[in-house]
């Protein structure tokens, strides 16, 4: 049986996060430093360490299978390459920016300027796409630093929490994409191939619902019951149990992550008392 090549980050801001996911799904990697290929345990998988930038043309010729890697990168040189999963890590997004001081009124003023970057597709396109003409000066690193050496008026790079820009004297003006790990698939992959894919896709799934949800144990006043498990989604419905103390129950549910502190809130608000939320490792729905 053949294994299915995963490239990952061999270095930079998505190893640790694509590492930790490997992990999470149940697959030990036993490389010795600097190895740049590995197999793993408990799965048949075999894992590269590549350049991020380097990704897209293995998953095109077939390199590789599936790949961790920003979604920015497939989009500036990644055509034809399946997006199968969004990963929900290394959130950032595709912007261009001038000088602080620079009178900016629009995507027009970039006409006939220079803009400094290290996705040149991606900018051409929004150029074109906005009627505008600039000459686009390729760099591969530190594009911020440009406009204070004189190498071009605005930049195109990747902007996260902004402080780049701000201590280049910068500020963001046009935002052209957002982006974020994610499970990229080559075009070319056999059928014993996708059969594993699916298998990792799905431990992938099991544990990205786990990570966006929280288990929630509280106890409530019986005849608090209904406004309570109204604020819960739960799996299918909550599980209520009685308790010891007559008039009370335990009430348990599953809520999403980001809805958290609203729904606690209003359970503390409806009578719930003893709230206690746990981390949730794997959801199979
Ligand atoms: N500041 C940031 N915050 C969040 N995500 C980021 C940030 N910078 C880059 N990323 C995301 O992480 C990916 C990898 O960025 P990183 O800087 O580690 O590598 P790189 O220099 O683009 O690639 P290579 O591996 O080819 O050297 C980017 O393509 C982007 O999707
Ligand atoms: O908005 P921020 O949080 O400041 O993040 C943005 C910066 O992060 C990335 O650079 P990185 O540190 O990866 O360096 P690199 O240019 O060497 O890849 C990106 O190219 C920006 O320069
Ligand atoms: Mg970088």
């Amino acid at each position: 049986m053949s294994n299915l090549r995963i490239a990952v980050q061999k270095s930079g801001r998505l190893n640790e996060d694509s590492m930790a996911l490997l992990k999470d799904i149940g697959i030990s990697i036993d490389n010795g430093k600097d190895q740049l290929k590995a197999s793993a345990k408990g799965f048949p998988v075999e894992v590269f360490y590549l350049r991020n930038g380097d990704i897209p043309q293995y998953l095109k010729d077939g390199v590789v299978d599936a790949a961790i890697i920003g979604e920015n990168v497939l989009i500036e040189k990644g055509e034809g390459i399946n997006v199968v999963e969004k990963l929900g890590f290394s959130s950032c997004r595709v912007c261009i920016a001038v000088p602080k001081d620079a009178d900016y009124n629009g995507v027009k003023d970039l006409d006939g300027t220079r803009i400094a970057t290290s996705y040149p597709n991606t900018v051409q396109q929004y150029l074109e796409k906005n009627g505008i003409t600039a000459n686009l000066h390729i760099i591969n690193g530190s594009v911020e630093i440009a406009p204070n050496i004189g190498l071009a008026d605005a930049i195109c790079d990747i902007v996260s929490s902004g402080s780049t820009l701000f201590k280049n004297n910068l500020k963001e003006v046009e935002t052209i994409l957002t982006s974020e790990a994610v499970l990229a698939v080559s075009p070319v992959l056999s059928e014993e191939k996708q059969a594993i894919l699916d298998t990792f896709q799905f431990r992938i799934q099991s544990v990205l619902k786990g990570r966006n949800s929280k288990y929630v144990l509280l106890n409530a006043p019986n005849d608090k019951l209904d406004a309570i498990i109204s604020l819960l989604p739960g799996m299918k419905s909550p599980t209520v149990l009685p308790l010891a103390q007559e008039g009370w129950s335990s009430v348990h549910s599953v809520i999403p992550k980001n809805d958290f502190w609203k729904i606690i809130e209003g359970l503390k608000a409806n009578g719930a008392q003893g709230i206690l939320v746990c981390p949730i490792e794997k959801m199979v729905l």
